[in-house]
Protein backbone atom coordinates (compact mmCIF):
# COMPACT_ATOMS: atom_id res chain seq x y z
CA UNK A 1 0.00 0.00 0.00
CA UNK A 2 1.59 3.49 -1.39
CA UNK A 3 1.21 6.28 1.52
CA UNK A 4 0.03 8.21 -1.10
CA UNK A 5 -3.89 8.78 -1.83
CA UNK A 6 -5.10 9.65 -5.21
CA UNK A 7 -8.18 12.34 -6.36
CA UNK A 8 -9.12 12.01 -9.83
CA UNK A 9 -11.70 14.18 -11.85
CA UNK A 10 -13.75 13.13 -15.56
CA UNK A 11 -15.62 16.15 -17.01
CA UNK A 12 -16.38 13.57 -19.34
CA UNK A 13 -18.70 15.73 -21.83
CA UNK A 14 -20.53 17.73 -19.43
CA UNK A 15 -19.05 21.22 -19.53
CA UNK A 16 -18.81 23.54 -22.78
CA UNK A 17 -15.82 24.90 -23.07
CA UNK A 18 -15.77 28.32 -20.65
CA UNK A 19 -17.65 26.53 -18.32
CA UNK A 20 -14.72 24.39 -18.64
CA UNK A 21 -12.13 27.22 -17.86
CA UNK A 22 -13.90 28.86 -15.09
CA UNK A 23 -14.03 25.13 -13.24
CA UNK A 24 -10.36 24.91 -14.16
CA UNK A 25 -9.71 28.37 -12.50
CA UNK A 26 -11.61 27.86 -9.70
CA UNK A 27 -10.14 24.37 -8.96
CA UNK A 28 -6.39 25.22 -9.74
CA UNK A 29 -7.08 27.89 -6.99
CA UNK A 30 -8.10 25.66 -4.51
CA UNK A 31 -5.47 23.15 -5.02
CA UNK A 32 -2.84 25.50 -5.05
CA UNK A 33 -3.80 26.66 -1.62
CA UNK A 34 -4.59 22.67 -0.05
CA UNK A 35 -1.57 21.95 1.49
CA UNK A 36 -1.66 17.92 0.63
CA UNK A 37 -1.92 18.57 -2.91
CA UNK A 38 0.75 20.80 -2.57
CA UNK A 39 3.13 18.51 -0.77
CA UNK A 40 2.27 15.44 -2.86
CA UNK A 41 0.38 13.27 0.17
CA UNK A 42 -2.48 13.69 -2.41
CA UNK A 43 -1.90 13.01 -5.75
CA UNK A 44 -4.31 14.83 -7.96
CA UNK A 45 -5.84 14.44 -12.13
CA UNK A 46 -8.13 16.11 -14.10
CA UNK A 47 -9.30 14.68 -17.13
CA UNK A 48 -11.51 17.15 -19.38
CA UNK A 49 -12.35 16.60 -23.19
CA UNK A 50 -9.36 16.64 -25.47
CA UNK A 51 -10.48 19.61 -26.54
CA UNK A 52 -9.83 21.18 -23.05
CA UNK A 53 -6.19 19.71 -22.27
CA UNK A 54 -4.53 22.66 -23.06
CA UNK A 55 -6.11 25.33 -21.39
CA UNK A 56 -6.28 22.60 -18.59
CA UNK A 57 -2.22 22.03 -18.13
CA UNK A 58 -1.80 26.10 -18.74
CA UNK A 59 -4.51 26.65 -16.37
CA UNK A 60 -3.10 24.10 -13.64
CA UNK A 61 0.79 25.11 -14.15
CA UNK A 62 2.78 24.85 -10.94
CA UNK A 63 -0.01 23.27 -8.85
CA UNK A 64 1.27 19.49 -9.31
CA UNK A 65 -2.16 18.60 -10.98
CA UNK A 66 -1.84 16.04 -13.73
CA UNK A 67 -3.96 16.65 -16.80
CA UNK A 68 -5.22 13.92 -18.25
CA UNK A 69 -7.34 12.77 -21.53
CA UNK A 70 -10.24 10.33 -21.46
CA UNK A 71 -9.03 8.14 -24.37
CA UNK A 72 -5.69 7.54 -26.17
CA UNK A 73 -5.53 6.29 -29.88
CA UNK A 74 -4.39 2.40 -30.09
CA UNK A 75 -1.45 3.36 -32.83
CA UNK A 76 0.99 5.84 -31.74
CA UNK A 77 0.46 8.11 -35.08
CA UNK A 78 -0.78 7.57 -38.98
CA UNK A 79 -3.90 7.56 -40.93
CA UNK A 80 -6.57 7.35 -38.10
CA UNK A 81 -8.98 10.11 -38.18
CA UNK A 82 -10.12 11.80 -35.35
CA UNK A 83 -8.02 9.57 -32.87
CA UNK A 84 -5.07 10.89 -30.76
CA UNK A 85 -2.35 9.45 -30.13
CA UNK A 86 -0.25 9.00 -26.97
CA UNK A 87 3.56 10.48 -28.34
CA UNK A 88 1.36 13.60 -29.16
CA UNK A 89 -0.45 13.71 -26.12
CA UNK A 90 2.56 13.38 -23.77
CA UNK A 91 3.74 16.06 -25.62
CA UNK A 92 1.47 18.75 -24.22
CA UNK A 93 1.89 17.74 -20.91
CA UNK A 94 -0.64 14.97 -20.70
CA UNK A 95 0.57 12.96 -17.70
CA UNK A 96 -2.34 10.42 -17.44
CA UNK A 97 -4.57 8.73 -19.97
CA UNK A 98 -8.13 7.10 -19.34
CA UNK A 99 -8.51 3.87 -21.00
CA UNK A 100 -11.49 1.57 -21.34
CA UNK A 101 -14.01 3.50 -19.83
CA UNK A 102 -17.29 1.67 -19.49
CA UNK A 103 -18.93 4.70 -21.61
CA UNK A 104 -16.34 3.93 -24.43
CA UNK A 105 -16.93 -0.10 -23.73
CA UNK A 106 -20.45 0.27 -24.10
CA UNK A 107 -20.89 3.02 -26.40
CA UNK A 108 -18.38 2.65 -28.58
CA UNK A 109 -17.60 -1.06 -28.54
CA UNK A 110 -14.14 -1.15 -27.31
CA UNK A 111 -12.76 -4.55 -26.56
CA UNK A 112 -10.32 -5.84 -23.91
CA UNK A 113 -7.64 -6.00 -27.12
CA UNK A 114 -8.46 -2.09 -27.68
CA UNK A 115 -7.94 -1.91 -23.90
CA UNK A 116 -4.54 -3.71 -23.78
CA UNK A 117 -3.73 -1.77 -26.70
CA UNK A 118 -3.85 1.72 -25.11
CA UNK A 119 -2.46 0.56 -21.97
CA UNK A 120 1.04 -0.41 -23.91
CA UNK A 121 1.10 2.62 -26.00
CA UNK A 122 0.44 4.96 -23.18
CA UNK A 123 3.16 3.49 -20.82
CA UNK A 124 5.53 3.46 -23.58
CA UNK A 125 4.87 7.25 -24.18
CA UNK A 126 5.33 7.91 -20.48
CA UNK A 127 1.59 8.54 -19.35
CA UNK A 128 0.21 6.55 -16.22
CA UNK A 129 -2.95 4.68 -17.54
CA UNK A 130 -5.85 5.02 -15.42
CA UNK A 131 -7.26 1.55 -16.65
CA UNK A 132 -10.81 1.47 -16.54
CA UNK A 133 -12.52 -2.11 -14.95
CA UNK A 134 -15.96 -3.53 -13.34
CA UNK A 135 -18.30 -5.41 -13.60
CA UNK A 136 -21.32 -4.77 -15.93
CA UNK A 137 -24.52 -6.17 -13.80
CA UNK A 138 -24.96 -6.15 -10.11
CA UNK A 139 -23.66 -9.21 -8.63
CA UNK A 140 -22.39 -10.26 -5.15
CA UNK A 141 -19.22 -8.93 -4.19
CA UNK A 142 -16.92 -11.97 -4.89
CA UNK A 143 -18.18 -12.69 -8.50
CA UNK A 144 -17.25 -9.10 -8.97
CA UNK A 145 -13.66 -9.43 -7.43
CA UNK A 146 -13.20 -12.54 -10.38
CA UNK A 147 -14.79 -10.68 -13.29
CA UNK A 148 -12.36 -7.72 -12.44
CA UNK A 149 -9.72 -9.67 -11.87
CA UNK A 150 -9.96 -10.54 -15.45
CA UNK A 151 -10.49 -7.56 -17.05
CA UNK A 152 -7.23 -6.15 -15.24
CA UNK A 153 -5.07 -9.39 -16.85
CA UNK A 154 -6.51 -8.75 -19.88
CA UNK A 155 -5.49 -5.06 -19.97
CA UNK A 156 -2.02 -5.72 -18.82
CA UNK A 157 -1.43 -8.38 -21.55
CA UNK A 158 1.84 -6.99 -23.73
CA UNK A 159 2.02 -3.79 -21.17
CA UNK A 160 5.71 -2.29 -20.74
CA UNK A 161 6.89 -1.86 -16.79
CA UNK A 162 5.33 1.05 -15.26
CA UNK A 163 2.67 2.10 -12.73
CA UNK A 164 -0.97 1.68 -13.65
CA UNK A 165 -3.80 3.62 -11.88
CA UNK A 166 -6.48 0.89 -11.78
CA UNK A 167 -9.85 2.52 -11.67
CA UNK A 168 -12.70 0.11 -10.72
CA UNK A 169 -15.90 1.25 -11.31
CA UNK A 170 -19.19 -1.31 -11.45
CA UNK A 171 -20.86 0.17 -14.34
CA UNK A 172 -24.16 0.09 -12.28
CA UNK A 173 -22.80 2.67 -9.55
CA UNK A 174 -22.02 5.32 -12.69
CA UNK A 175 -24.51 7.82 -13.17
CA UNK A 176 -26.71 6.72 -10.21
CA UNK A 177 -27.21 8.51 -6.90
CA UNK A 178 -25.34 6.76 -4.64
CA UNK A 179 -21.84 4.82 -5.00
CA UNK A 180 -21.90 1.25 -4.19
CA UNK A 181 -21.84 -0.17 -1.12
CA UNK A 182 -18.79 0.06 1.21
CA UNK A 183 -18.50 -3.58 1.71
CA UNK A 184 -18.71 -4.21 -2.25
CA UNK A 185 -15.85 -1.62 -3.30
CA UNK A 186 -13.47 -3.23 -0.21
CA UNK A 187 -13.52 -6.54 -1.53
CA UNK A 188 -13.40 -5.82 -4.69
CA UNK A 189 -10.49 -3.17 -4.54
CA UNK A 190 -8.69 -5.52 -1.81
CA UNK A 191 -8.68 -8.04 -4.63
CA UNK A 192 -7.33 -6.00 -7.10
CA UNK A 193 -4.15 -4.77 -4.88
CA UNK A 194 -3.49 -7.92 -4.48
CA UNK A 195 -3.54 -8.94 -8.37
CA UNK A 196 -1.54 -5.96 -8.57
CA UNK A 197 1.00 -7.00 -5.72
CA UNK A 198 1.60 -10.17 -7.73
CA UNK A 199 3.39 -8.24 -10.63
CA UNK A 200 7.08 -7.63 -10.43
CA UNK A 201 6.97 -4.52 -12.50
CA UNK A 202 3.65 -1.88 -11.49
CA UNK A 203 5.36 -0.47 -8.45
CA UNK A 204 3.22 2.08 -7.49
CA UNK A 205 -0.02 1.37 -8.77
CA UNK A 206 -2.93 2.16 -6.95
CA UNK A 207 -6.76 1.52 -7.03
CA UNK A 208 -9.22 3.82 -7.02
CA UNK A 209 -12.91 3.64 -6.89
CA UNK A 210 -15.51 5.56 -8.99
CA UNK A 211 -19.09 5.60 -9.62
CA UNK A 212 -21.40 8.11 -8.05
CA UNK A 213 -18.21 8.65 -5.51
CA UNK A 214 -18.74 12.27 -3.73
CA UNK A 215 -18.21 14.07 -0.20
CA UNK A 216 -18.08 11.31 2.75
CA UNK A 217 -17.33 8.00 0.71
CA UNK A 218 -13.49 7.64 1.28
CA UNK A 219 -13.70 8.30 4.79
CA UNK A 220 -16.05 5.19 5.13
CA UNK A 221 -14.03 3.38 2.98
CA UNK A 222 -10.59 4.20 4.63
CA UNK A 223 -7.61 2.44 3.97
CA UNK A 224 -9.61 -0.29 1.58
CA UNK A 225 -9.28 2.32 -1.94
CA UNK A 226 -6.23 4.08 -2.45
CA UNK A 227 -8.36 6.82 -3.52
CA UNK A 228 -11.59 8.11 -5.58
CA UNK A 229 -12.32 8.69 -9.66
CA UNK A 230 -15.02 11.54 -9.55
CA UNK A 231 -17.72 11.96 -11.85
CA UNK A 232 -20.86 14.76 -11.19
CA UNK A 233 -20.17 15.25 -7.48
CA UNK A 234 -16.96 17.09 -8.30
CA UNK A 235 -18.29 19.63 -10.77
CA UNK A 236 -19.24 21.71 -7.72
CA UNK A 237 -15.33 22.66 -6.14
CA UNK A 238 -16.37 22.76 -2.45
CA UNK A 239 -17.49 19.14 -2.70
CA UNK A 240 -14.27 18.37 -4.28
CA UNK A 241 -12.41 20.55 -1.41
CA UNK A 242 -13.93 18.31 0.92
CA UNK A 243 -13.34 15.07 -0.79
CA UNK A 244 -9.36 16.25 -0.99
CA UNK A 245 -10.04 16.69 2.84
CA UNK A 246 -10.65 13.61 3.20
CA UNK A 247 -8.11 12.73 1.12
CA UNK A 248 -5.46 14.05 3.47
CA UNK A 249 -6.56 12.88 6.30
CA UNK A 250 -6.53 9.15 4.99
CA UNK A 251 -2.92 9.92 3.39
CA UNK A 252 -1.90 10.98 6.92
CA UNK A 253 -3.20 7.69 8.47
CA UNK A 254 -1.90 5.59 5.93
CA UNK A 255 2.10 7.73 6.84
CA UNK A 256 1.99 7.07 10.45
CA UNK A 257 0.91 3.75 10.10
CA UNK A 258 3.67 3.38 7.61
CA UNK A 259 5.71 4.81 9.95
CA UNK A 260 4.50 2.34 12.85
CA UNK A 261 4.90 -0.42 10.77
CA UNK A 262 8.92 0.65 10.04
CA UNK A 263 9.06 0.87 13.53
CA UNK A 264 8.10 -2.69 14.06
CA UNK A 265 10.05 -4.14 11.98
CA UNK A 266 13.30 -2.73 12.81
O1 LIG B 1 -17.59 7.29 -14.53
C1 LIG B 1 -17.21 7.96 -13.58
C2 LIG B 1 -15.86 8.56 -13.53
O2 LIG B 1 -15.14 8.11 -14.61
C3 LIG B 1 -18.10 8.24 -12.46
O3 LIG B 1 -19.06 9.16 -12.84
P1 LIG B 1 -20.19 9.58 -11.79
O4 LIG B 1 -19.50 9.83 -10.48
O5 LIG B 1 -20.80 10.80 -12.37
O6 LIG B 1 -21.12 8.40 -11.66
Amino acid sequence: MTARVSIGVSLKMYFGHSDARRWFDRVAELVAGHPAVADGRVEFFVIPTYLQVLPAVEAFAGTRTLVGAQDVAAWDRGAYTGEVGAPELAEVGVRVAEVGHAERRRLFGETDTDVAAKVETSLRSGITPVVCIGEADRVDAAAAADATAVQLCAALVGAPAGRVIVAYEPVWAIGGPEPAPVAHIATVAERLRAELDTLEDRDGSTVIYGGSAGPGLLARLGHSVDGLFLGRFAHDPDALAGVLDEASALADARSDAHSANTAVAS
